[in-house]
């Protein structure tokens, strides 16, 4: 089911929040919309939802007009923010409440519930009380509460913004497989960057209101198109400096870039793109300030000679001394935004 917004207007008596959105999910995609706190995205979901009316604009399902239409008419499952699960109801009462005013004929409705809890994973557990769970777990009853009825869209709010960052992971690809086993389109809003980065097809960047950029996780952490987005979506260092064209010149030297540009321009280097080495094998020399270290890698906080502060991320076991002087060399291409 393809989910169109056609430049959407909606807000409050104060105004409108969200400002000529127009947005496209094709079918079966999970699609996020990542912004900051105010940003509109409960709006925009609520409005798909049908829960809330736009000022004007168009909301299409597979190009059927369901703008004015009711919400249980529109066929969208919403997984509320931290679940929202009926406390004296079962994990499979909660999943069956799913099915309540719908089609689903009341005889095939036990093997549809056991099908979703299969689904999700939560097979063993239909007699369980909400209280009896963790906060994936709820979440999970959530999600088969809200696939039940075979919404052709799902709508997810900050499903795991409430569990801590170690379940989070975790039930980020159970959520993933089922949505994609249930073979809905489904629309994820989160503030999280690495949320939306890792569990997305494609993610729309909301700001003030407006879409600023739509992509691949993979187009917007390569290719932001302005420099807010690209220290939005992950760590950057912004370096300003002239091209030729194919190359610019910044503090860190002449770096190789892709797209084309000219004239003056900025150069956005991820933290990856920076190795770091004995000071006297590289051009450029650096003093490491702090070091983060993760395990799976560290973050080298740096000082460039000219002061400009640096990140390095590396996933090697080379120990970085704070205080030392290191050399600093940059693996291209770099991106550049065109000033
Ligand atoms: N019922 C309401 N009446 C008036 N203004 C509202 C109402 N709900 C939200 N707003 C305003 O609309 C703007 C967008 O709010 P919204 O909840 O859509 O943002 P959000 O991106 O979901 O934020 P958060 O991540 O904090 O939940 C905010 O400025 C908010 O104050």
């Amino acid at each position: 089911m393809t989910l169109e917004l056609d430049r959407l207007v909606a807000g409050y008596r104060n105004g409108p929040v969200l400002h000529d959105v127009s947005l496209t999910v094709a079918d079966r995609e999970l699609l996020t919309v990542l912004g900051t706190s105010g940003s509109g995205k409960t709006t925009l979901l609520r409005t798909v939802a049908g829960l809330h009316r736009p000022d004007s604009g168009r909301i299409t399902l597979n190009g059927r007009d369901v703008t004015r239409e009711r919400p249980e008419r529109r066929r969208i499952g919403l997984v509320p923010q931290e679940g929202a699960l009926f406390g004296h109801l079962t994990v499979a009462q909660n999943v069956g409440f799913g099915l309540r005013g719908t089609s689903w004929p009341v005889r095939s409705r036990p093997g549809r519930v056991r099908e979703l809890l299969e689904l999700t994973g939560l097979e063993d557990l239909p007699d369980r009380m909400p209280h009896e769970l963790s906060g994936g777990q709820r979440q999970r009853v959530a999600l088969a509460r809200a696939l039940a009825p075979e919404p052709e869209v799902v709508l997810l709010d900050e499903p795991f913004a409430a569990l801590d960052s170690s379940l989070r992971a975790g039930l980020r690809a159970q959520v993933r497989a089922a949505l994609r086993e249930s073979g809905a389109t489904a629309v994820l809003i989160t503030h999280d960057q690495d949320e939306a980065l890792s569990i997305s097809d494609r993610v729309a960047v909301l700001s003030e209101g407006r879409v600023v950029q739509a992509g691949t996780p993979r187009e917007l952490y390569r290719r932001p198109r302005t420099l807010w987005l690209a220290g939005f979506v992950g760590d950057a260092l912004i370096l300003p400096g002239r091209t030729d064209g194919r190359s610019i010149v910044t503090v860190l030297g002449r770096l190789e870039h892709d797209p084309a540009a000219a004239g003056d321009a900025t150069a956005v280097v991820r933290p990856e793109q920076l190795t770091i080495g004995a000071a006297a094998a590289a051009g450029v020399t650096a003093t490491v300030e702090a070091v983060e270290y993760f395990g799976h890698d560290q973050l080298i906080h740096l000082r460039l000679a000219d002061g400009t502060p640096a990140l390095a991320r590396t996933t090697g076991d080379a120990v970085a001394t704070v205080g030392a002087r290191v050399g600093v060399r940059v693996t291209g291409p770099v991106h550049v935004i065109d000033d």
